[in-house]
Formats: C-alpha cells, structure tokens, sequence
C-alpha cells in the first residue's frame, strides 16, 4: 500500500483515513494572529543547552531531512518556556515549498514563510521519544521561520552534506554541530497545544514557535528543492512542499511570551 507523503493520493488531505486523530482537537501546525494571542508573564524564558558532540548523523527519510542527536543524557536539552521538566533534543528537520511564496507549516496572520525549522524535544519523565511520543506534555518542538534575505552562512554544513542523502533512506555521518546557531538572536516566542504535524500526528506537543525568523537566500532554498522524495532508481520526484497547512484552532489560546 501507499504510505503517507505530500501528492495528490496520499497527501494531508487524505490523512484522516489511515489517521482519524487528524481531525482531532489539538491538531498542528495553525496559523498564527498576533493580535489574538494573550501576552502570558508567567511564561519563562526557554533555555536550550545544546552539546555540538551529540550531532549523530543527518537521513533522508522521504519526507524531509533530518539531523539527529544522541540523546541517552541530558546533554543537549530545552527547558523553561511554557514546558515544565526537561526534554531531549531528538532531531532537527525542516518544511519547504516548491517556490518561495510557500513551505512553513505555521503560518503568521495568514503569511507562509518559505521555510520552517523544526527541532525535536521529549520529555525525559518518558523513558524514551516513543513512549513521550503517545503523553499530552511528552513532546516540545521549537519552531523557527526561515525568509528570504541573505545567505545564512549557518546553514552551509546542512546544505554541504545533501550530495550525500539526495534519494531517500540515505544517511551520512553529522558530528559537531550546535543547533542553537541556527536560532534567531531574540528568543521570543508563541506556543500552544498541538500536534505532529505529521503522521501519526500524535497530540502531544508543546509547540514553541519564535516570532523572529532567520534568513536563507534563494540559492540556498533551491539546494533544499534539489532533494529527492524517491529512492535511488525510482522515477525522481523532488522533495518540495513538505508542509501541511494549517489546522483549525478549536479554541485554543495561543499565549506569547513578549508584550
Ligand atoms: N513536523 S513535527 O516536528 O511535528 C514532527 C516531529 C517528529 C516526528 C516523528 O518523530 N515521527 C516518527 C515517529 C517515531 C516514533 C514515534 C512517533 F510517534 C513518531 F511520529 C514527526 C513530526
Ligand atoms: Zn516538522
């Protein structure tokens, strides 16, 4: 049978049929109105302590690439913020679009971003990102936009490894990279109860999304497109507009952590 992706027979409009949580009530990603989220002055400032050794490898997995991380300690994790605890960093990924007019999955007062990073959290009161994967407080995800502006020389390492995972189930050694050099220089932020945005779009994530966005220059975000949804010897299909969109609010808050 046909997995999940982002085409016209299995893409976000036909999730809902292998997976009903889809329509459920703390779906992600949403889009976003400023002027509707509550300033919250009990929420702390996040805190992420990132150990550059934990970088394991980066892998195409057919829907996106990711970087993941050691995390059998509490050497690279988030706290503060809207969390309670402390959560493992497990990966970082990211969503983009085929043109640079769409690919974030959160969106602001309606507007897409080309880009969107995701960095991966679980809560270490679970003994394992599976197990957290399935409890209503086990994930945190940070969530950052990328617009168009000027190559960010930060994204140079990620991009230099893509020759080597262009079709997917390909995997390349990562070492020594600090994800927090990918954050923007202010850590405000939104947040709001959802979901994995995608399947098996679990309803457990403390989703954290900064309101300043980095930048990545066209360049850069055509390398992102130069990937491959396929695998080696399957009829490429390249890896764009791996984003679903928004979700209804269902009448969460969405709280920020700045006036
Ligand atoms: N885009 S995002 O940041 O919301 C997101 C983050 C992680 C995952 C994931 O880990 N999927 C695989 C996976 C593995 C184990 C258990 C799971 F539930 C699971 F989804 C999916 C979406
Ligand atoms: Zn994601």
């Amino acid at each position: 049978s046909h997995g999940w992706g982002y085409g016209a027979n299995n893409g976000p409009e036909k999730w809902g049929e292998d997976f009903p949580v889809a329509n459920g009530p703390r779906q992600s990603p949403i889009n976003i109105v400023p002027k509707e989220a509550q300033y919250d002055s009990t929420l702390k400032s996040l805190k992420l302590k990132y150990d550059p050794s934990n970088a394991n490898g980066i892998l195409n997995n057919g829907h996106s690439f990711q970087v993941d991380y050691e995390d059998d300690a509490n050497s690279s994790i988030l706290t503060g913020g809207p969390i309670s605890g402390t959560y493992r960093l497990k990966q970082f990924h990211f969503h983009w679009g085929a043109s640079n007019d769409r690919g974030s999955e959160h969106t602001v007062n309606g507007i897409k971003f080309p880009c969107e990073l995701h960095l991966v959290h679980w809560n270490t009161k679970y003994p394992s990102f599976g197990e957290a994967a399935s409890q209503p407080d086990g994930l945190a995800v940070v969530g950052v936009f990328l617009k168009i502006g000027a190559a960010n020389p930060r994204l140079q390492k990620v991009l230099d490894a893509f020759d080597s995972i262009m079709t997917k189930g390909k995997q390349t050694v990562f070492a020594n990279f600090d994800p927090k050099t990918l954050l923007p220089g202010s850590l405000d932020f939104w947040t709001y109860d959802g979901s994995l945005t995608t399947p098996p779009l679990l309803e457990s994530v403390s989703w954290i999304v900064l309101k300043e966005p980095i930048s990545v220059s066209p360049v850069q975000m055509a390398r992102f497109r130069g990937l491959f949804f396929t695998g080696e010897g399957e009829a490429p299909c390249c890896m764009v507009d791996n984003y679903r969109p928004p979700q209804p609010l269902k009448g969460r808050q969405v709280r920020a952590s700045f006036k």
